[in-house]
This record gives structure tokens, sequence and C-alpha cells, in this order.
């Protein structure tokens, strides 16, 4: 089982800079269908991919048409849009045998027209209120992917890890951790 975030031309580095952090985080595959509205060498996508995304896979392709050629036999796409009545959450991510991918749209006009009427049954929304119009593109992959991890039991993640500088340690407030090496006048 892989599960794959899909970005459909997305316009913002930030927001792939986030995602391939996340996909870093969560051994996912990043398909980015081009055109894109950044070079892969935009330092804030760069920052965002070298500073904590080192480790993930990116995946690029022509076009959308490019992209579903690549699908394997056992994918299951699903069409993240607002303008879905079924919640992501309606779903079950949890057969092994099968590649999740999930397709975001472009942060300005989301998701072709023409492609969610295809596959219409595959569309899933994120509950939101009428107060705005549409979640920010990184959090709406962070949203979702988490929504199949948890399902799947988070594998290959550690769900508890010791740090050295364990905020939770018992002498982690020992006296003295906060004092500085003032100078002596
Ligand atoms: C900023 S939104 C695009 C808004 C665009 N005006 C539209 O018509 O979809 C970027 C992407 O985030 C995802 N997204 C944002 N809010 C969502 C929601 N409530 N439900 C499902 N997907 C959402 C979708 O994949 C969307 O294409």
């Amino acid at each position: 089982m892989t599960n794959h975030i899909v970005l459909f031309e997305p316009e913002i580095p930030d927001n792939t800079g986030n995602i391939a952090r996340t996909c870093a985080g969560t051994n996912t595959v990043l398909d980015l269908i081009e055109p894109l509205g950044f070079h892969l060498d935009d330092k804030h996508l760069k920052r965002a991919v070298l500073d904590y995304g080192g480790e993930v896979e990116i995946r690029r392709h022509d076009d959308l048409r490019a992209f579903l050629a690549t699908l394997p036999d056992n994918a299951e796409m699903y069409l993240i849009s607002k303008f879905s009545s079924k919640a992501y959450t309606d779903v079950d991510y949890t057969d092994e045998s099968k590649d999740y991918y999930f397709v975001f749209g472009r942060e300005t006009t989301g998701l072709p027209e023409t492609f969610m009427r295809q596959y219409a049954d595959r569309n899933l929304r994120i509950p939101m209120s009428d107060k705005i119009r549409a979640f920010n593109l990184s959090n709406s992959a962070a949203i979702v992917i988490f929504e199949a991890l948890r399902q799947q039991g988070f594998p290959h993640m550690e769900k508890s890890h010791h740090y050295e500088n364990d905020k939770l340690k018992d002498d982690y407030n020992r006296p003295g951790r906060y004092q500085r090496n003032l100078p002596k006048h």
C-alpha cells in the first residue's frame, strides 16, 4: 500500500513546500501535475523540501492525461473538492492491496470540471462552514492524508519517541537549564 498526494497544477511554492514536508513525514509520494506556477528550484520550495523533506519522492507529470496513464491497476483515486457532498471521512482507506491517490486542485481554480464529472463518485469534501470559500491547499492535503494514515494505523511512523531535550522528561526543568553564560564584569 502506498499513499500519494497529487497536486493538479499547483501555483504557490510555499503550499507545495509545506505539502512536500508533510509527505516526507508520512512516507507519502508527491505527484505534481504540470504546468507548475513556479520552478522546482524556487527558494521557498527548496527550503521546505531540502530542510525538511529531502527524503520525499516527487513524481512529475506533463499533464493530467499523462498522470492518469501512470495509475496502476490497484489505484484507488479520490478527487478532493468542496463541491462533493460526500465527506472524506466516509471512506475506508485500509485495503492493503490498494495504492491511494488523493488529487487536489490548483489554488485559484481547483480541479477541472470535466475531470470531476468523469469521476463523479470519487469526489470527497472536507466539511466547512460558509464563512470561507475554501481551505488552504496545504491544510486540505494534511487533513485528508492524516485521516487515511489514522485509519491505516500510521504505517512506518513513530507514534512516540524520546528526544535528548525531551520536554516531558523529569529533569527538563532542572535548575540552571535556562541560565546563560553571561560575561562577568
Ligand atoms: C484553495 S482551494 C481551491 C478553491 C477553488 N476556488 C475551487 O473551486 O475549488 C485548493 C484545493 O484545496 C482543496 N480544498 C479546499 N477546501 C476544500 C474543501 N472544503 N473540501 C475539499 N477540498 C478542499 C481542493 O482540492 C481545492 O482544489
